[in-house]
């Protein structure tokens, strides 16, 4: 298997206060490599986000390292800090959010060019713009000049991934990028992030709760439960033989048409989750092996 060329290292994240610890994200380890998909999945509440937002470096971790490139990312090095900046890009659950509306499809790609890739001339810099919206199935006369509003879910989703791509990013952290969006429009999108990853080597990290979607995109899986990772290892394996009461748990959600939508088949396991994120005393649980690459960390009750 390919170097990770991101990592987390028993990372936590904390919010609340000292007497009353919110353990968002509880050592909290996986590594990303080129041209891999790792899934995250989880019910609401679970992590998923802080996890994102950890790699994004919008949060610092209060316990545990980032590593980029092998090396530890410190907080001094600014050179090392916009070098991952531009590797590290993130595509957004809601598209039309992510986009500025007052700008054209044009802007939004342009702008990161003229951040990251200074040098290139006009010219250039267009022929650019048409090469990123091809590569995301756009037509560029078509969209060019369009504004967001103009364009459907699907491809607003589309121009969020072709300007993270505008960067040259190594790792593309995608947060639900597909709930927002039609069914009928949602496995173009996971088609597109399968075409990154094969054509670009990109190492994807794609966060969702939705079994589904994880497993057609990703290699691995890791399964977050009250910001702790709870059971991970190769998709089949993990899928197949699940062995965590969490798994079981998100993978028997499939849906019911007898269940009512204000019926939540995890309500006492949401409320359990609260319970265990407040124990800042819970031990750390010791990692049993299931499978070749399949580990699942049982969590005391
Ligand atoms: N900024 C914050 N301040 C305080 N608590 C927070 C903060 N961010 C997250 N949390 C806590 O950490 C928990 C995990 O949140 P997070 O957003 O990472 O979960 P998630 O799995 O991404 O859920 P969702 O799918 O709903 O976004 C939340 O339930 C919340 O209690």
């Amino acid at each position: 298997m390919s170097e990770p060329i991101l990592a987390l290292d028993n990372v936590s994240k904390i919010f609340g206060s000292a007497g009353n610890p919110v353990y968002a994200a509880r050592s909290v380890s996986f590594a990303l490599r080129p041209g891999r998909t790792l899934a995250l999945v989880g019910e609401s509440g679970s992590g998923k986000t802080t996890a994102a937002r950890l790699i994004m470096r919008e949060y610092q971790p209060d316990d545990g390292r980032l590593l980029f490139r092998g090396a530890t990312l410190g907080k001094a090095d600014r050179k090392s800090l916009a070098a991952y900046r531009a590797s590290v890009q993130m595509v957004f659950q809601d598209p039309f959010a992510s986009l500025n509306p007052a700008h054209t499809i044009r802007y939004h790609l342009e702008r990161p060019l003229r951040l990251h890739q200074g040098r290139l001339s006009g010219s250039e810099r267009m022929a650019m713009i048409e090469e990123l919206l091809a590569r995301v199935k756009l037509d560029p006369a078509l969209v060019m000049a369009k504004y967001p509003h103009e364009l459907s879910g699907g491809q607003r989703q589309r121009i969020s991934i072709a300007r993270a791509l505008a960067v040259n990013p190594q790792v593309i952290v995608a947060d639900e990028p597909t709930s927002m969006l039609d069914v009928s429009v949602r496995l173009g999108i996971l088609n597109l992030l399968n075409d990154m990853k094969a054509q670009l080597g990109l190492a994807l990290l794609y966060i969702t709760h939705d079994i589904a979607t994880a497993r057609y995109v990703a290699e691995e899986i890791m399964v977050m439960y009250a910001g702790q990772i709870v059971e991970w290892g190769d998709m089949e394996s993990v899928l197949g033989n699940p062995q965590h009461p969490y798994t079981r748990l998100l993978l028997s959600a499939v849906p019911d048409p007898d269940r009512r939508f204000d019926q939540t088949p995890f309500e006492d396991e949401l409320n359990h989750i609260d319970v265990i994120r407040r124990q800042s005393a819970l031990p750390q649980p010791e990692t049993l092996q299931v499978g070749e690459n399949h580990f699942i960390r049982p969590m005391p009750r």
